[in-house]
């Protein structure tokens, strides 16, 4: 926790300033007492009305006193604390973009979202509890010394509680420690079925499994419940203990205070004064217990945050990465074997292909043969195992990610589209893209009538995820937007599976005009929006079962024949 405490350091002077009005209050606090014992003793017994008046007011100041310190302390630590879970988050949040896909599916989305929220909550709070930090062992110390002060023979039934009540604090931390982190897990179980619930929501009625999924739901909850219950059973069973303890204390004060009156070893004011300090010492000790009760949970949360802080990409640039120069882009997979992270076999084996400027290089294969694999590859969402793919002869590594990306117009599988207007999320491609461009981009992708038909046209607002349009409007925004970013490369991710064949076809000839000097890869399913392509590369298995044209297939690849037998009528195969 205290490696996350580094980023209190913008904030050093208001902690100093915090740290230094609590233990003006604290002492304050701790000066009241024996300020009332005075007046017991000195005004009350003589019947000094002066002086009583005179320490009175003089006590209404120290009490007002420390009143303002703590209310500059509480603003102060307000702003801290909130501007110290602000950067921890962002903080966070960059990180994460840097990840590659291979730490996204190690650390789980789900638990990524608990960890940037409820963990950093948590670990917040401690900074809130700060002013108990300073406040809790200076009173208790405080306390202890002012009571030895008054009495020293009565502070021995003081001092003899005190580690009575130490012990039984620690014991019960030690039971709730370990819980504290389950339960931080139990919350990203119960996250996942949300989020698994909220995304599939559709499927999840069409297939009538509200009840099956409301059941998942419940089973978290309740696990997380009963943890939940558990540790603050045990937390719970902190404060009758004290009470009891102290209690019984404050008894046997009384009782012993009363005989050294009676013997005259001890004046009234001072047993007042005594017990007040008691009350002070019972008070810190709570506060103690509130803080021991959150730091685990914030240490179980502070570990969470940092595994992911000190989680680093495997896919970063290195010192000597070069930006890639923006012309023609020839690509080429020289023998690229890859298995996904955890995979017993490999997604790919030994694929070599070339994808010339100009031309369209299509990808071809039943479900699994490892098409979108290839493209995570070519995107480097992973880094091959072996072999190597190179841009205009540069293997990957060598390039910065960001000119890498910046050459490639990526149109994925599933169109994921945010929220924000039409004209926002086609701008997503290039964000200096003028109105015009963006529209010419939409014309090519086949999106400007149905755009033209929305309420307000480019300026409609999508809902989150695009979901108030249909699949192929989606797809078709989608490739708008990877136009708008005019790329040497187009990689479509079976992007035209939603079209109309009409549609596919005229959308197909629209970019032919448009990217006639990039580098295009398709992936499809569908043998028709491939079939004219210059180069089709027919995947089975992960392996390369051929490679031609449409024609030369024909004659040489019996997957390719297959492919196109259960697709094409016997005309269209002609
Ligand atoms: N993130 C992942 N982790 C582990 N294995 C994966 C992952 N993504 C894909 N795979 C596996 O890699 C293989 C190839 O998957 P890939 O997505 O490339 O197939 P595809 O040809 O694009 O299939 P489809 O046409 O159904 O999209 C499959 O066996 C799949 O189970």
């Amino acid at each position: 926790m205290f490696k996350l405490f580094k980023l209190l350091n913008p904030y050093k002077f208001s902690v100093v300033a915090i740290i230094a009005l609590m233990l003006l209050q604290s002492l304050s606090q701790l000066y009241l007492p024996t300020l009332l014992s005075d007046i017991v003793d000195v005004g009350v017994l003589h019947g000094d009305v002066a002086y009583i008046l005179r320490y009175g007011a003089y006590m209404l100041l120290v009490a007002m006193g420390a009143m303002v310190c703590v209310m500059i302390a509480s603003y102060l630590l307000a702003r801290t604390a909130t501007g110290f879970g602000r950067d921890l988050r962002s903080k966070l949040f960059s990180h994460v973009e840097s990840f590659s896909l291979h730490e996204f599916d190690k650390v789980g989305t789900s638990s990524l979202i608990t960890r940037t929220t409820n963990d950093i909550a948590q670990v917040q709070q401690v900074i809130v509890m700060m002013r108990m930090f300073i406040g809790a062992p200076t009173m208790l110390i405080g306390g202890v010394i002012m009571a030895t002060y008054k009495d020293a023979h009565l502070a021995i039934v003081l001092i003899s509680v005190i580690p009575i009540l130490a012990l039984a604090i620690i014991g019960i931390m030690f039971k709730g420690l370990p819980l504290f982190k389950v339960l931080q897990v139990k919350i990203d179980a119960i996250n996942l079925v949300l989020r698994e619930n909220l995304t599939g929501i559709r499927v999840i009625r069409a297939f009538n499994r509200s009840g099956h999924e409301q059941m998942k739901f419940e089973k978290a909850n309740l696990d997380y419940t009963q943890t939940a219950i558990k540790v603050n059973t045990i937390m719970a069973t902190m404060m009758p203990i004290m009470m009891l303890v102290f209690n019984l204390g404050i008894v046997v004060i009384l009782w012993y205070g009363g005989i050294r009156i009676d013997s005259n070893q001890m004046q009234i004011g001072d047993l007042m004064a005594f017990i007040q300090y008691a009350m002070q010492i019972m008070f810190s000790m709570f506060m103690m217990t509130m803080i021991f009760m959150m730091i685990p949970r914030a240490s179980a949360s502070s570990g969470r945050i940092n595994e992911v802080l000190t989680l680093t990409s495997t896919i970063h640039n290195t010192k000597e990465a070069m930006t890639l120069p923006s012309d023609q882009a020839a690509i080429e997979f020289k023998h690229v074997t890859f298995s996904y992270p955890g995979a017993e076999q490999p997604a790919i084996r030994d694929i070599s292909f070339r994808a010339e400027p100009g031309e369209i290089t299509a990808i071809i294969g039943g479900t699994g043969s490892g098409k979108t694999t290839l493209i995570n590859l070519l995107l480097r969402f992973y880094d091959v195992n072996e072999g190597s793919i190179t841009i205009d002869g540069h293997p990957l590594p060598t390039l910065k990610l960001d000119s890498l990306r910046q050459q490639i117009g990526y149109v994925p599988q599933k169109a994921a589209l945010f929220s924000g207007t039409v004209a926002d999320n086609i701008r997503f491609g290039r964000e200096t893209a003028t109105d015009e461009e963006i529209k010419q981009a939409a014309q090519t992708a086949q999106a400007a009538d149905f755009i033209a038909d929305l309420k307000d046209g480019y300026q409609s607002v999508l809902a989150q995820g695009g979901t108030n349009l249909s699949g192929g409007q989606k797809q078709r925004l989608a490739i708008a937007r990877a136009l708008a970013r005019k790329p040497e490369i187009y990689v479509f991710d079976d992007s035209f599976s939603a079209l109309d064949f009409k549609t596919d076809a005229r959308l197909r000839a629209s970019l032919k005009a448009e990217t006639a000097q990039a580098t295009k890869i398709i992936v499809a399913q569908r043998v028709s929006t491939i079939m004219d392509a210059n180069r089709i590369i027919v995947l089975e298995d992960g392996r390369i079962a051929g490679i031609g044209t449409h024609a030369e297939l024909m004659s040489t690849c019996g997957v390719y024949q297959e492919i196109v037998a259960s697709q094409l009528s016997e005309e269209e195969i002609a």
